[in-house]
């Protein structure tokens, strides 16, 4: 059954070491993250990092980003993650869409092509600009911060 809820349509274009792989889809009907699959086979070594291959390309709409994080079960079992997540895939990106992985474990990570190695969840932009001034209005808060209200 179609999602009764409002969707946008996101171009996605298949490099040619994207071939035969799933494009990114949500595992559940109710699912926030597309899961997305390494183009690559490699192993994360403990510490290690690397920007792995999807294999696509993509042509978000004006309006939109889409982040990409973690998936938890990864990081549970075997402390991968991503270093900057959540990652940002800008709407004028039109190159390929990389996954930074990180390996926090104390194990070598194997990855094979085709696993599933984080999500990608589309959000709205809001745009903004600052107006530079001299005085800022005063809050409760004020400038406390960093644990200021306890623990
Ligand atoms: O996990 C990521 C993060 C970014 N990107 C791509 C898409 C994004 O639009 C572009 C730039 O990302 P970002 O702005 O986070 O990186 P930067 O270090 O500021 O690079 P730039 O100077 O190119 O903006 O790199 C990815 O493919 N994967
Ligand atoms: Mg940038």
């Amino acid at each position: 059954m179609p999602s009764p809820l409002p969707s946008i349509e996101i171009q996605l274009k298949r490099l040619p070491h994207g071939e035969g792989l799933p494009v990114p889809a949500y595992a559940t009907a109710h699912a926030a993250g597309m899961d997305v699959v390494s183009a690559e086979e490699l192993v994360l070594t403990p510490g290690g990092r690397h920007a792995v291959a999807t294999g696509f390309a993509m042509a978000i709409p004006e309006g939109y980003e889409v982040q990409v994080r973690p998936r938890s079960g990864l990081a549970l079992k075997h402390g991968i993650s991503l270093p900057n997540t959540p990652g940002t895939i800008d709407a004028d990106y039109r190159g390929e869409l990389k996954i930074i992985l990180i390996n926090l474990g104390s194990e070598p990570f194997a990855i094979s092509r085709g696993d599933r190695i984080a999500q990608l969840v589309v959000a709205p932009v809001q745009i903004a600009s600052f107006a530079e001034v001299d005085m800022l209005d005063d809050t409760v808060r004020g400038a406390g911060g960093f644990g200021s209200t306890g623990v």
